[in-house]
């Protein structure tokens, strides 16, 4: 009898979604020019999509990008995508010839993990595509090697982050909780806005006594919060120890954070290192009332409504 291979799929096509922190608490820089983080993560239904196609022996990588700000994603070697499937080949001792295409779903630079979350997708796809089969804890260990927010793109839903945001334990959580995220043109260099917060704080913000003992004594009312699925009760415990690096960079993100308060919104805060403004809903239809106030004051160059949370990079049929 005899047994036909099954041929390799000619193209692999995987989703992989942006991020909010809930709350991110930072200790002071290491010598490695990291800061320890005390983080968590919740994954929201922005999606990047990433296709990967056979090109053949030689080719190495190519890479295309449409969707909202893709003129603002470099299409070289830097884009994170890239570097994915370089070290993913590298790692399983094969060329990388690959063509990726990225559809941005994600706000670019703009402290959502799009990049990353590219990154965790084109991890995925090459994987299926050139049939390596690597277990998932595998791929997460080459996610952290290419940035600290890759690892949560790949796992998804909600989950508290440590040492550099890049270890990862799940929370539970009920229900579904209703964003709206004011989007700015220009983003922000997340290296820029952790060296403002070392300039503001000098010892690092609330994580500094986290560092050492990650016990999350700060944030029990927002897991408490998530598990009840009681958004207002997530709303009043949202916290970013970069939010005054980021204000202090773009201190026009102030008057977006109050018009959200006065929409009515449970919570807000910059999301990540900024400039996307995060406002928690209390329904979807409250979050379309938000995202219309931010629209007529002209607080935000553009408004997305969305829900988490999400689910990690996973094949699309
Ligand atoms: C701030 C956060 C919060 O989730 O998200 P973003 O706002 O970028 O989405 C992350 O910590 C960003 O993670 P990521 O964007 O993957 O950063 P990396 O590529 O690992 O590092 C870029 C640079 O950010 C700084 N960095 C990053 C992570 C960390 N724990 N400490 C740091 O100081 C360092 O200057 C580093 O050189
Ligand atoms: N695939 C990618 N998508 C977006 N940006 C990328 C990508 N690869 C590299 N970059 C670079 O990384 C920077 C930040 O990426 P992004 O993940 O969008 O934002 P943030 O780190 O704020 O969450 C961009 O300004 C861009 O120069």
């Amino acid at each position: 009898m005899t047994h036909l291979a099954a041929a390799p799929p000619p193209s692999v096509r995987v989703r992989a979604p942006g991020k909010v922190n809930l709350s991110l608490r930072v200790g002071p820089v290491q010598d490695d020019g990291y800061h320890p983080l005390v983080t968590i993560f919740q994954a929201v239904a922005l999606y990047e999509e990433v296709t990967a196609r056979q090109a053949p022996g030689g080719a190495g990588v190519s890479i295309a990008v449409d969707g909202p700000q893709a003129d603002r994603v470099p299409l070289d070697g830097s884009n994170l995508a890239w570097r994915a499937a370089e070290a993913l080949a590298d790692h399983v001792g094969l060329e990388p010839d690959v063509a990726l295409h990225l559809t941005k779903g994600v706000p670019v630079a703009g402290g959502m993990a799009g990049g990353s979350a590219d990154a965790a997708a084109a991890l995925v796809a090459c994987d299926a595509l050139w049939e390596t089969g690597l277990p998932r804890a595998e791929l997460g260990s080459i996610a952290a090697g290419l940035g600290s927010d890759v690892p949560f793109a790949l796992l998804g839903h909600t989950a508290v982050g440590t040492g550099r945001g890049h270890l990862l334990t799940p929370a539970m959580t009920r229900g579904e909780f209703h964003w709206v995220f004011a989007v700015q043109d220009e983003g922000l260099s997340t290296p820029a806005v952790f060296g403002r917060f070392d300039e503001l704080t000098a010892g690092g913000g609330s994580g500094a006594a986290l560092v050492d003992d990650p016990g999350l004594a700060e944030d029990t009312g927002l897991m408490q919060a998530l598990r009840a699925g009681d958004p207002h009760a997530l709303g009043a415990a949202l916290h970013n120890d970069l939010q005054d690096a980021a204000l202090s960079l773009r201190p026009e993100l102030e008057r977006t954070l109050d018009v959200a308060r006065e929409a009515g919104a449970l919570g807000t805060l910059v999301s990540g290192s900024g400039p996307t403004v995060a406002a928690l809903a209390r329904s979807r239809q409250h979050a379309l009332a938000v995202a219309a106030t931010w629209t007529a004051e002209g607080a935000a160059d553009s408004v997305w409504c969305t829900s988490g949370p999400a689910s990690g990079a996973r094949t699309l049929p």
